[in-house]
C-alpha cells in the first residue's frame, strides 16, 4: 500500500472519529473535567516518587551520616513530613482517578444511549427497500456492538492520550535532570518500543476488520437459521446450514485469533525490552551511586520513572489499535446513520391533512411503479374503491397485487400516477398519517414477543386517561369476541396472557392469522388491506376469519388480495391484474357475463373443485367401516363456491 493511501485512510479514520464525537454531542466541559482529573491524578503519581526519593535520602543521611548530619541522628520531623505528603498525594491521586473513571463511564453510557436513540429514530424513516435488501445481522451489529465499540474511543482520547503524553514528557525531563546518562539509556529503548507497537497495530487492524465483518455475518446467519428453522428441517438442509455456519465460524475464529495474537505479542516484546533496559540501568545506576555521582533517593526515582515512562509508551502504543478498532466501528455506525431516509410529510409537517370521517373513497390513478428503475412492475393501474366497499384484486403470481397494497400503505412511492384517499395523495399523508386509519392483515402473520392480549391491542394507543383505558379494554374485548380469538384463548395455558414468540410458536398458522385479524378489528380501521389473509387457515378457521372480517365491511373500504376466486366473488368489485396491468374490472356477475380471463379462471377453478370432490368421494367410499359418519363427512367437505 502506498504511503499516500495509508495516510488517506488514517485521515478518514480520524474524520470518522470526529464525526462520531459530533454526533454523540459529548459535553465539552464534562470531558474537560475528565481530562483535568486524569491529569491531576497523573501529577500525583509523578510527584509521589520524588517525595519518596527525598524520604529515602533522609533515611540514608540519618543512618550513614552523609551531609551535615551525625550518624544515627535521623531528621524524624522531615521524614514524617515527607511520608505524610507522599501519602496525601497518593490519596488525592486515587480520588481523582476514581472520580475521573466514574465520570468517564457515565459519559460513555450517555453517548451509547444517545446513539441508540438516533438509530431508533432512524429506523421508521428508512425505506422498506433498504431493510429488505440488507442482511439483518449486519444491521443489528451496527446498531448494537459497533455503537458500544465506537464509544470506547472516548477513554483513550480524553484520558489515555493526555495522561500518557504528560507522563512521558515529565518523566523524560526529570530523568534528564537527575542523570542525562541514565535518561539516554531509557530513551534509546523508547523508539524501539514504539516501532514494535506500530508494526503490531498495522497487523491487528486488518484482522479486526475481518473480525467485525465475520461477527455481523455470523449473527445474520443465526438469525436466518432461527427464523427459518422449520424450513431448514423440511428441506433437510441442516448440513447446508451447518456448512455455511462452519465457514463463517472458521473465518471469525481465524481473524479473532490473528487479531489477539497480533495484539498479544505486544506486551511480551515490550516487557522483554524493558527488562533489558532495567538491567543496564541497575548496573550503570549502581556504579553512579557507589561513585557518589547519584544519591540513593535519586536512583530510586530513576527506577520508578523508568517504569512509568515504559508504561506510558506502552499505553500510547496500544492507543493506536484501540483508536483503529473504534474508527472501524464508528465507520459502521456512520454508514447506518447516514442511510438515506424518506421524508414523512405527516411527521415533518407536524399535522395531518383533515379527512372526513367514515370509510374513505380510494382512487388508484394511472399508477406506475418498479422496484428497479428499469423493471416496471405496475403500468398505469387505475381503479376506484367507493367508500365502504370491498375491492378484490385477483391475478397470476407476480402480477403486482402485493405491490399495490405496499403502495397504498406508503411503503414505496409510485413512479408515476397517484393514489388518493378522499382526494388526498397518500404521499401527503405519509405512513404516520395512514397508520391511524389503516389496518393490514398480511399473508405472513406477524406477532411480536408478548402476550396474545398485547398483540391484539397493538393498534390501540395507550393513554393515561382512565376513561380512555376503560374504552380501550372494551374495544379489546369486542375484538376478541368478534374475531373468535376467544375460542383459541380459552385453550391456551394462561389465556390472553399467554406469551407468544414473534413466530407464534405455540399457535397454528390459522390461529396466528386469527390473532392478526383481531388486531385489525381492534384498531377499528377506516381502510382494511387483506393480503391473502386466509391463506394459511384450514377451512374452519377460514370461515371464522371471513365471518370476523364481515363485521368490518360496512365501516371500512377494503382492498382484498386473494388467489381464491370464491373469496373474490364475494367482493363488491373485482380488479383483474395481469403483468402489472388492469385487464378487467367489475362485479363477479359482470365479469362472468363478459367471459374474459376472470370467467375462464372461474371455469378452470370450478372444474378443479369438482374433480377434488369426486376424488374425495371415491376416497370416502374406500374409507374403513370403522370411520364414524362425521369422519366420512369430513373427508368429502370442500368449498364449492359456484353453487
Ligand atoms: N421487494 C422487492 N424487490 C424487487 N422486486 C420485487 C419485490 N417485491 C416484489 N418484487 C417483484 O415485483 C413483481 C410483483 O410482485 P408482487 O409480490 O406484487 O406480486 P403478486 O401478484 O402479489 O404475487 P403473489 O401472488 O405471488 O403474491 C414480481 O416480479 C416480484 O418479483
Amino acid at each position: 500500500m502506498s504511503e499516500a493511501t495509508t495516510s488517506q485512510k488514517d485521515a478518514s479514520g480520524l474524520k470518522t472519529l470526529s464525526w462520531l464525537l459530533a454526533q454523540i454531542q459529548v459535553s465539552r466541559p464534562r470531558m474537560a473535567v475528565v481530562s483535568a482529573l486524569a491529569i491531576a491524578s497523573t501529577i500525583g503519581t509523578l510527584a509521589a516518587p520524588i517525595v519518596l526519593g527525598g524520604a529515602t535520602n533522609v533515611i540514608v543521611s540519618g543512618t550513614t551520616g552523609l551531609g551535615d548530619i551525625e550518624p544515627g541522628a535521623m531528621d524524624w520531623d522531615l521524614l514524617w513530613i515527607l511520608i505524610t505528603v507522599a501519602t496525601a498525594v497518593y490519596l488525592i491521586s486515587y480520588v481523582c482517578t476514581l472520580s475521573q473513571g466514574l465520570l468517564l463511564t457515565t459519559t460513555v453510557q450517555i453517548s451509547i444511549a444517545r446513539l441508540r436513540a438516533r438509530v431508533s429514530e432512524l429506523i421508521p424513516r428508512v425505506p422498506i427497500g433498504f431493510t429488505e435488501s440488507t442482511q439483518r445481522g449486519a444491521l443489528m451489529s451496527k446498531a448494537t456492538t459497533h455503537i458500544d465499540n465506537a464509544t470506547t474511543v472516548l477513554g483513550p482520547l480524553f484520558v489515555s492520550l493526555p495522561v500518557n503524553l504528560l507522563t512521558a514528557v515529565f518523566t523524560t525531563a526529570v530523568l534528564f535532570w537527575i542523570s542525562p546518562l541514565l535518561a539516554a539509556i531509557i530513551l534509546v529503548s523508547a523508539p524501539v518500543s514504539a516501532g514494535v507497537a506500530m508494526l503490531v497495530a498495522a497487523r491487528a487492524k486488518r484482522h479486526l476488520q475481518t473480525q467485525w465483518k465475520a461477527t455481523a455475518a455470523l449473527s445474520g446467519s443465526f438469525e436466518e437459521e432461527l427464523t427459518a428453522r422449520q424450513m431448514v428441517k423440511a428441506y433437510d438442509a441442516d448440513d447446508l446450514v451447518r456448512g455455511r455456519f462452519t465457514a463463517l465460524n472458521d473465518t471469525l475464529f481465524t481473524s479473532m485469533r490473528s487479531a489477539q495474537w497480533a495484539a498479544g505479542t505486544l506486551a511480551p516484546v515490550l516487557t522483554c525490552l524493558n527488562a533489558i533496559v532495567f538491567l543496564v540501568l541497575a548496573v550503570v545506576g549502581g556504579v553512579q551511586v557507589i561513585n557518589g555521582q547519584l544519591s540513593l533517593g535519586a536512583a530510586q526515582v530513576v527506577v520508578v520513572f523508568a517504569a512509568q515512562l515504559a508504561g506510558s509508551v506502552k499505553e500510547l502504543a496500544s492507543f493506536l489499535p484501540r483508536i483503529q478498532s473504534g474508527a472501524v466501528s464508528a465507520g459502521q455506525v456512520r454508514e447506518l446513520l447516514l442511510t438515506p431516509t424518506e421524508t414523512d410529510p405527516a411527521v415533518d409537517a407536524g399535522q395531518l391533512p383533515a379527512l372526513p370521517d367514515g370509510p374513505p373513497q380510494i382512487d388508484f390513478d394511472a399508477v406506475g411503479f418498479g422496484y428497479q428503475p428499469d423493471t416496471p412492475v405496475l403500468h398505469e393501474v387505475s381503479f376506484s374503491m367507493p367508500p365502504g366497499t370491498t375491492t378484490a384484486i385477483v391475478g397470476t403470481t407476480g402480477s403486482g397485487k402485493t405491490t399495490l397494497t405496499s403502495l397504498l400503505q406508503c411503503f414505496y412511492t409510485p413512479d408515476s400516477g397517484s393514489i388518493r384517499i378522499d382526494g388526498t395523495d397518500v404521499t401527503e399523508l405519509g405512513r404516520a398519517g395512514l397508520r391511524s386509519m389503516l389496518a393490514a392483515v398480511a399473508q405472513e402473520p406477524w406477532l411480536f414477543t408478548g402476550s396474545v392480549g398485547d398483540n391484539v391491542a397493538y393498534g390501540l394507543r395507550e393513554s393515561g386517561d382512565d376513561d380512555d383505558r376503560a374504552a380501550r379494554e372494551l374495544r379489546l374485548a369486542e375484538a376478541i369476541v368478534d374475531s373468535h380469538v376467544g375460542q383459541i384463548v380459552s385453550v391456551l395455558p394462561d389465556g390472553l396472557d399467554t406469551v407468544v414468540g414473534h413466530d407464534g410458536d405455540n399457535l397454528s398458522a390459522g390461529e396466528l392469522q386469527l390473532v392478526t385479524v383481531a388486531r385489525a378489528i381492534a384498531a377499528r380501521p377506516r381502510i382494511l388491506v387483506l393480503d391473502e389473509a386466509t391463506s394459511s387457515a384450514d377451512p374452519r378457521t377460514e370461515l371464522l376469519i371471513q365471518r370476523a372480517l364481515l363485521k368490518l365491511r360496512s365501516t371500512t373500504t377494503t382492498l382484498l388480495i386473494t388467489h381464491r376466486l370464491a373469496t373474490a366473488a364475494l367482493a363488491d368489485r373485482i380488479v383483474v391484474l395481469e403483468a402489472g396491468r388492469v385487464v378487467e374490472c367489475g362485479t363477479h356477475h359482470e365479469l362472468m357475463v363478459a367471459g374474459g380471463s376472470y370467467a375462464q379462471r372461474c371455469e378452470r377453478d370450478k372444474q378443479a373443485d369438482v374433480s377434488a370432490v369426486v376424488s374425495r368421494l371415491r376416497g370416502a367410499r374406500r374409507a374403513s367401516y370403522d370411520d364414524t359418519p362425521t369422519q366420512v363427512l369430513g373427508r368429502i367437505t370442500t368449498t364449492v363456491p359456484w353453487e
